[in-house]
C-alpha cells in the first residue's frame, strides 16, 4: 500500500492547474450509456474512481477508448449485459449512477447495492423511489437492485425527501428518455448537476431548471452522442487554496471556476486571506500570516460543501482562536479528528459538532487516512506540521486527487510517495 511522506514547514507558493471534477466525470461517464452514437469526453481527470467506472462500462460490453488527446470515447451500442457486479460497485459507490441510464435506455438493469462507507450509511432509497415514480419495477434481492420497465418510463412529479446529489442525477438521466414531463422537486443544486444537465442537453435532452431546486424534464425518444468537456473540480481547487491557508502561503489555482466556490472563498477571506479571482483562476494570498479561526456548518450547495469540511478542519487546527464545525450531511464524517489530534491538534467532537482550538504548530506523526477528504486534511496538516508525517492508506486520496504529490511539490511541498506494492 502506498504511503505519503511529508516534511512540513514550507510555505506553499505558485500556480496549480486544476483537473476535471471527479464528481462530474462519474455521472457524465454513466450518462454516456444513454446515447445511440458515441460520446467524447474531454478534461476527464486521471483518477482511480474514473478508472473503476470505465472498467464497469467495459465489463458491461461498452466500448471505451482513449484518443490521442486523452479524451475518453464511449460507444454504448455494444452493451452486452446491463449488470454492475458487487466486486466493482463495492470499490466505488458512484457505480449506482449506471442504474437510471441502463433502465431508461436498455429496459433493465441489475446493480449491486453500494452499501455504506466510512463517512456514513449512505442509502440509495431516493434513487429507487424516484425511478419507481417513473414507472420502473424495482426489486432488491440478494444485495442487488433489479430494475425493469414495461414500455417507456413515464414522466411524473417527484419530491425528494432530502437533497441528494446522486439521487437527482440518477433520476434526471432516466427522465431524459421517459415519455412526457417529469418535475423533480427538492432537487440538488450542485454545479455537477448543472454539468450533467448541460451534457444531456447537448445530447438532445430537454431539461430546464438545472442549478435550482426544481428540474423540469421533457422526455425525448432517443439521445445522440456529443463532445463534452468535464467542468473543473471545485473541491480540488478549494483543497489547493487550503494548502496556502494552512502554510501562510500564496497559491493561484488555474483552469478552474470561482463561481461555485463562493461559500468557501468567503471563509478564506474571514480567515484573513486576500482572495482574487479571474474568469478561470483564483488566488489566495495569506501574506505569511497565520489564519484566523472561523466557524461553519456544511450544507447542500450553495452552502459550505461537506467535501471541504475535513480540509478546513486542518486549517482551523493551526488557526488563531477557536472555531466550530457542524457536519449536517453525513453522520460519520469526522474520522480525521483522532488522526489530527495525534499530530497535536486540539479538537473535541460532540455528535455533529466539532470544536477546534487552534494551536501554533502541529507535530509530524505516523497517521492513517480513512477516506478521500480525510486524506487531504492529513496532507494539509502535515504541510503545516513540524517534522515528518507518514500518511498510510493513501489509496483513498488517489480516488479524487490527480497527481497530488506532483502538484504539491510544484508548489514547494516536501512530499514523496513511498510505493510498497504487494506489502501492507
Ligand atoms: C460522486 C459524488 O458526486 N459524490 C458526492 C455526492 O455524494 P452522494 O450523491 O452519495 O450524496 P447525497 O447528496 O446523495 O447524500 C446526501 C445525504 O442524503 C442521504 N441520502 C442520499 C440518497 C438517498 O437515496 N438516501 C439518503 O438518505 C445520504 O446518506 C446523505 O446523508 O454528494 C455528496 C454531498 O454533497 C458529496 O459529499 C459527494 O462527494
Ligand atoms: C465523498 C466523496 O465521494 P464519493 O461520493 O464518491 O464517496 C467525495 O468526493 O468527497
Amino acid at each position: 500500500m502506498d504511503k505519503l511522506l511529508i516534511l512540513g514547514g514550507n510555505r506553499l507558493e505558485g500556480e496549480v492547474r486544476i483537473s476535471g471534477a471527479k464528481n462530474s466525470a462519474l455521472p457524465l461517464l454513466a450518462g454516456t450509456l444513454l446515447a445511440t452514437t458515441p460520446i467524447t469526453l474531454s478534461n476527464v481527470p486521471h483518477l482511480q474512481d474514473v478508472t473503476t467506472l470505465i472498467q464497469l462500462l467495459g465489463r458491461m460490453g461498452v466500448t471505451v477508448s482513449i484518443n490521442e488527446k486523452c479524451d475518453v470515447e464511449v460507444n454504448a451500442n455494444t452493451l452486452a449485459s446491463p449488470i454492475a457486479p458487487y466486486e466493482l460497485v463495492k470499490t466505488m459507490r458512484a457505480s449506482i449512477f449506471v442504474l437510471g441510464p441502463l433502465l431508461a435506455r436498455f429496459g433493465e438493469a441489475q446493480v449491486s447495492l453500494p452499501g455504506g462507507c466510512a463517512i456514513g450509511s449512505r442509502p440509495v432509497d431516493q434513487h429507487l423511489k424516484g425511478l419507481a415514480a417513473l414507472g420502473a419495477e424495482i426489486v432488491v434481492e440478494k444485495g442487488y437492485v433489479h430494475a425493469k420497465r414495461n414500455g417507456r418510463l413515464k414522466g411524473a412529479r417527484f419530491v425528494f425527501d432530502m437533497v441528494t446529489v446522486g439521487g437527482t442525477e440518477n433520476v434526471m438521466m432516466a427522465a431524459a428518455l421517459a415519455e412526457g414531463r417529469t418535475v423533480l422537486e427538492n432537487a440538488a443544486r450542485e454545479p455537477e448537476i448543472v454539468d450533467l444537465a448541460n451534457m444531456l442537453i447537448a445530447m438532445g435532452a430537454k431539461i430546464e431548471g438545472a442549478g435550482t431546486d426544481t428540474l423540469v424534464i421533457d422526455g425525448v425518444e432517443s439521445l445522440k452522442g456529443c463532445h463534452y468537456s468535464v467542468c473543473p473540480d471545485r473541491i480540488e481547487t478549494g483543497s489547493y487554496l487550503a494548502a496556502a491557508a494552512v502554510t501562510g502561503g500564496c497559491v493561484r489555482a488555474t483552469h478552474t471556476d470561482p463561481k461555485p466556490l463562493d461559500a468557501v472563498l468567503q471563509k478564506f477571506v474571514e480567515m484573513g486571506g486576500k482572495v482574487q479571482t479571474g474568469s478561470d483562476w483564483i488566488e489566495l494570498d495569506m501574506q505569511g500570516r497565520r489564519p484566523q479561526s472561523v466557524s461553519f456548518r456544511t450544507a447542500p450547495h450553495p452552502g459550505f460543501p461537506t467535501d471541504m469540511q475535513a480540509q478546513f478542519m486542518a486549517i482551523l487546527a493551526v488557526a488563531e482562536g477557536t472555531g466550530t464545525i457542524t457536519e449536517t450531511i453525513f453522520e460519520n464524517r469526522f474520522m480525521h479528528v483522532p488522526e489530527l489530534n495525534r499530530m497535536g491538534a486540539n479538537i473535541q467532537v460532540d455528535g455533529h459538532l466539532a470544536v477546534v482550538r487552534g494551536i501554533e504548530r502541529l507535530s509530524g506523526a505516523p497517521v492513517m487516512a480513512t477516506d478521500l477528504r480525510a486524506s487531504m486534511s492529513l496532507v494539509l496538516a502535515a504541510l503545516a506540521a513540524e517534522g515528518e508525517t507518514l500518511i498510510d492508506r493513501i489509496y483513498h486520496i488517489d480516488r479524487g486527487y490527480e497527481r497530488v504529490e506532483e502538484k504539491l511539490a510544484l508548489l514547494g511541498a516536501k512530499i514523496r510517495r513511498i510505493s510498497n506494492r504487494g506489502a501492507n
